[in-house]
């Protein structure tokens, strides 16, 4: 049975400071950038799962990216990798890794996520980082745990299930969580939220004003931001859906992505509002 995506079912699992943390207790982010040239999808990221409550986020992007990246953070820490290996041993403490986001489409992106796959952490795998598998989803699927989460628009859908989608989204999400084993966001104007234990839910507070470029970037930010606080992968995903789009409702026409993450401390409180009632 598919549920509606309804805040009811995951508000009192969202995860809010105890007064005695810190920020490594709240939770540790990495996001992997891309190149020189394509480091923005990677700080979008990084913002949003900042906003989202991690304590601590660091992009780790290669080593030409660093002086674009360094002048355009704050918040955000930097630290170059020189390889997958040394991608492996940066992220390795990380509760929940984000890549994917202009990641390239290339043997490197392949390399990187298999070695992020032996860190433990939490993996959000967007964009580029699903694309390049494309024909080889049986070496993405070998890398997975079942709290991973993949967040694919119907093309990257396409690239991973080649034909799935002609039985409908529906069927096409569930599916595809049994086969990769995984968490998949099926994302679109309705995004559906399928988990490999077979749960499945439909979000129906989506915004057109999320159509617009790096959007997504923002989600898969958001969604690492839940998990490294710990918050349950599919629970996770579904919460970061409906805020995200909540976070678009409210600030409406002339969205952009940056736009998103400063939303957040208003739909935030007010979902804790209302956890507390
Ligand atoms: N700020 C930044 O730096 C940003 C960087 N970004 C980075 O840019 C790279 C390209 O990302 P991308 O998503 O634009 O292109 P990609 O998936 O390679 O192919 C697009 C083709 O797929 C198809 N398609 C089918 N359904 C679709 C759907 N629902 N939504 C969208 N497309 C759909 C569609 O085919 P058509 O329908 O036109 O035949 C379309 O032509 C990637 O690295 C990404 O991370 C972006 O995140 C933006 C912000
Ligand atoms: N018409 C729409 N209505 C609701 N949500 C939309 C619509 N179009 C796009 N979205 C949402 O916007 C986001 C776009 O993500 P994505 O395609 O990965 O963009 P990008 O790669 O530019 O970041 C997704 O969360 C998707 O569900």
């Amino acid at each position: 049975m598919i549920e509606t995506n309804d805040p009811a079912i995951w508000r009192n699992f969202l995860p809010w400071p105890s007064a005695e943390t810190h920020k490594h207790a709240r939770g540790r982010l990495a996001v992997v950038s891309g190149k020189a040239h394509q480091t923005g999808a990677a700080r979008l990221a990084a913002h949003a799962g900042l906003r989202m409550g991690a304590g601590v986020v660091r992009i780790l992007c290669p080593p030409d990216a660093a002086s674009v990246i360094a002048p355009a953070v704050r918040a955000v820490m930097l630290t170059p990798f020189s390889s997958p290996e040394n991608l492996g041993r940066e992220a390795a403490g990380s509760d929940a890794v984000v890549i994917g986001p202009a990641a390239g489409l290339d043997d490197a992106t392949i390399a990187n996520i298999q070695a992020l796959g032996s860190t433990g952490a939490v993996l959000v795998i967007d964009a580029d980082g699903l694309s390049v598998f494309k024909g080889r989803t049986a070496e993405l699927f070998a890398v997975l745990d079942r709290d991973d989460i993949l967040t694919p628009h119907e093309g990257e859908f396409e690239r991973l299930f080649p034909g799935l989608l002609t039985q409908g989204r529906e069927v096409a999400v569930q599916e595809a969580a049994r086969l990769a084993q995984a968490t998949i966001v099926l994302k679109g104007a309705q995004t559906l939220i399928a988990s490999p234990d077979g749960r499945v839910r439909r979000n129906e507070n989506g915004s057109p004003w999320l159509a617009t470029a790096g959007t997504g970037d923002v989600l898969a930010g958001m969604i690492g931001g839940l998990a490294a606080q710990r918050m349950e992968s599919f629970d996770a995903a579904c919460a970061a859906v409906w805020l995200h789009s909540d976070a678009a409702h409210t600030f409406g026409p002339g969205l952009t992505s940056d736009d998103l993450p400063d939303c957040l401390p208003r739909v935030l409180s007010e979902m804790r509002s209302s956890a507390l009632d």
